[in-house]
């Protein structure tokens, strides 16, 4: 698409933000803001084309009525949730030309939330697995066909692993796919009913074709989980002889998608329908291995690295509600006063708010940010894949996503509640966005792997990296290479004007080796009196909080380098505080940890918890700005609490009076 407008055009766009007929309150706040909006939202988007997209994509939504809502989805039924929905999917797939359709991280998801909302929908694992699994898996020589199908809509997609009895433990699941050489075709079974296929997004009603994962059975051996293109509905839509198929009803949220059982009897595919990128069963029955018994489970790692990003953005939208209401909301009550006889405050003024809010609004940059640069890591190792040329850095890359995934949904998770509590009453409502977020968030703490169970990959390939060190001979992954530096006795951190970004870093890589090698001498200790097994699992509480501080050092460190890019000092100077805060805040958090050992000392502690008194008040005349910087537009937010011109009390009684209880 044509760029039409110069960045100063947008400077005066965005100059331009504050209305008239704006709430005063919200005004005096932007108005105050100690850096220039514009360039902030540059640094937040990494340039000035970036947030321009985003301008375009939402003036097309705008100016398309297909989009419009005729109800407000707020009030429908499931059936009607499911309907309109599909209807929006359909628009949206009729006008991909609005987006660059391969930005999975920025463009498709934005256009998305503003044409369908926070939702997963009927075509989520349709574009969110299904493709990706068809662009992983497939044989170079044959991706053609079955992409084009599948990104032209010929066929509509589902990714079918996960069973009524076994989800975390791929190794168990129990659908079989036995090769018969004479026909040259695979059997697909279900032999139990544990077996059966159970939550695919898509499966109930919409998907035609689906992604499954079974066990490979061919010349009478096992050869563990497999990927299978496999036709579940003929073309009237009606399931196939062999195929059973149903919604599983309905959830805590997601209601708009139809998540799926599937049940097959003895059903047959062609030989090809395996996906053989990386193994393969020939005509005759002979199997040949991967050269990376993991690279099956690819589509995986692509998806877990895309839901970091979307859920950070979901926190930051939570954040940008929470910040704009409690800057036009006042307390109502006597003791709201701060000094007293001197009247009412706005919210925001309260120390214990701005403890809610800012820490929450920290939380949501720093993943969001760096996202890109995994995305960047993500395509050169699948590259590398694909040339079969180098695996080295899978075992990295599978931490790593697994990691982030784990701490960043449940950060994610937890601060929008917070977020929704510190709004009050009208944070209960649907009005407010909250509990839409919160249904929709909380879902990836267990999607695409159970928290608990990535934070334990993330803990084997920590306890490994410790065995090397150990042994004086490590090959480190560059995001473990602070695991083999010198122990250190003391912590280095101080008031925070003073300490510098390499003090915060030095802390938090001594804790988290202090806490990686207490975990792998348990471990060890243990393994000589049990089994391997079960001597992990004695020890698994620590070894996720290993995992987990290990990830968080890594966002902190992250965090910290991308201040340092930003190249508009003011900016700079007040992302540079709230990187400060969400590094204080979690050392604030774990302070066991820092102070085990004596390695923080009291008096380094008592600054920590003033160094985040002093920043939030640094912080407070910036929050409104800092929440603007999200650019977020109102479609996108779909908030009556946290609209941009902050006139709430009117929206929240108009929003009410489409209630069907108050049409008759
Ligand atoms: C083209 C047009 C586009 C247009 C678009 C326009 C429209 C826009 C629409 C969409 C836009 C997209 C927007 C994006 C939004 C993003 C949101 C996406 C939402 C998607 C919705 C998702 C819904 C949910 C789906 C699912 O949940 S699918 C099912 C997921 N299931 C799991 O994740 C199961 C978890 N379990 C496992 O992964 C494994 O069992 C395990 C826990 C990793 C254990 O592995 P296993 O082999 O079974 O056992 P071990 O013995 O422990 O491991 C052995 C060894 O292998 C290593 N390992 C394991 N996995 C990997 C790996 N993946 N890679 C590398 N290595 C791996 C493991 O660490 C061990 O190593 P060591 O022995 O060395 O320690
Ligand atoms: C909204 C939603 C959408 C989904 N969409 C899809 C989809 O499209 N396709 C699909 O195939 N699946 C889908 N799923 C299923 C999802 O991938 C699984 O629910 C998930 O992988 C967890 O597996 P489980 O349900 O078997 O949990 P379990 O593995 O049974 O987990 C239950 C508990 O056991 C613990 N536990 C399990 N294993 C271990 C271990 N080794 N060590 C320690 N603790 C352990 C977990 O930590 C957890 O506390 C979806 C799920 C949801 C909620």
């Amino acid at each position: 698409m044509e760029r039409d407008s110069s960045p100063s055009d947008q400077f005066h766009r965005y100059k331009n933000l504050i209305q008239n007929g704006d709430n005063p309150d919200i005004t005096k706040e932007r108005q105050g803001a100690s850096f220039n909006l514009y360039n902030m939202q540059c640094f937040v988007y990494e340039n000035d084309h970036k947030l321009q997209r985003r301008q375009e994509i939402l003036e097309f939504v705008e100016s398309h009525r297909e989009f419009d809502d005729p109800v407000h989805p707020h009030f429908l039924n499931r059936d009607e949730q499911i309907d309109r929905a599909t209807r929006k999917c359909l628009a949206m797939v009729d006008n991909l030309d609005a987006i660059d359709v391969t930005d999975y991280f920025d463009e498709a998801p934005l256009y998305q939330l503003l044409t369908i909302g926070r939702e997963l929908h009927c075509l989520s694992l349709h574009y969110g697995m299904f493709l990706p699994t068809i662009q992983v898996h497939t044989e170079k020589s044959l991706i053609l066909g079955p992409f084009q199908m599948a990104a032209s809509k010929a066929i509509l997609g589902t990714f079918a692993q996960t069973e009524l009895g076994h989800g975390s433990n791929l190794s168990k699941l129990e659908t079989t796919a036995t090769y018969d050489a004479t026909t040259k075709e695979f059997v697909i079974h279900t032999p139990t009913m544990s077996a059966g296929k159970w939550w695919p997004g898509g499966l109930g009603k919409s998907a035609n074709y689906a992604a499954v994962m079974a066990q490979l059975y061919t010349s009478g051996e096992s050869k563990g989980p497999h990927l299978f293109m496999v036709q579940l509905r003929d073309n009237a839509h009606a399931p196939l002889p062999g195929v059973t198929v149903g919604d599983i009803g309905p959830k805590l949220g997601n209601n708009a998608n139809d998540n799926g059982f599937l049940i097959f009897d003895h059903y047959r595919i062609p030989r090809r329908n395996m996906f053989m990128k990386y193994s393969k069963v020939e005509a005759d029955g002979t199997y040949i291995p991967p050269p990376h018994a993991k690279l099956g489970f690819g589509a995986m790692v692509l998806v877990r690295l895309l839901m970091i990003r979307d859920q950070t953005c979901q926190l930051g939208a939570a954040a940008v509600i929470a910040i704009r209401y409690s800057a036009v909301r006042h307390s109502a009550v006597r003791q709201g006063e701060i000094n007293e006889g001197e009247g009412e405050v706005q919210i925001l003024d309260y120390r214990t708010q701005q403890y809610r809010l800012l820490p929450q609004l920290a939380r949501s940059f720093p993943s969001s940010q760096r996202m890109r640069s995994r995305n960047s890591t993500s395509k050169y190792v699948t590259k590398q894949i694909n040339n079969n040329a180098n695996m080295e850095l899978l075992p990295e890359l599978h931490a790593l996503s697994s990691g982030l995934k784990a701490v960043i949904t449940w950060e994610v998770a937890q601060g929008i509640e917070q977020l929704r509590l510190s709004c009050g009453g009208h944070g209960y409502s649907r009005a407010s966005a909250f509990p839409d977020m919160y249904a929709y968030a909380v879902g990836g703490c267990t999607y695409e792997g159970e928290n608990i169970v990535m934070l334990l990959q993330v803990a084997r390939f920590l306890m490994m990296i410790a065995k090397e060190v150990r042994s004086g001979n490590p090959k480190l992954a560059e995001i473990a290479e602070y695991i083999a530096k010198p122990d250190a006795v003391t912590a280095r951190i101080s008031s925070w004007k003073t300490c510098s970004d390499e003090d915060i870093i030095h802390d938090f890589e001594a804790v988290t080796r202090k806490l990686i090698f207490a975990t792998f001498d348990r471990l060890t200790t243990l393994e000589r009196t049990m089994k391997k097994k079960e001597a992990w699992n004695a020890c698994s509480i620590d070894l996720c909080k290993a995992a987990r501080m290990h990830v968080k050092t890594y966002l902190v460190k992250n965090f910290l380098a991308r201040v340092r890019t930003c190249e508009d000092p003011a900016s700079r100077t007040v992302m540079h505080t709230l990187a400060k805060l969400y590094a204080f805040d979690l050392i604030s958090g774990g302070g066991g940890h820092f102070m085990k050992g004596g390695f923080l000392s009291e008096k380094q502690f008592n600054e920590v918890q003033l160094g985040i008194y002093e920043m939030l008040a640094a912080i407070r005349p910036d929050s409104v700005a800092l929440a603007d910087s999200w650019a977020i537009s109102d479609l996108e937010l779909r908030s009556v609490l946290g609209r941009r011109d902050g006139n709430v009390y009117p929206a929240l009684l108009e929003w009410a009076q489409q209630s069907p209880l108050n049409q008759n």
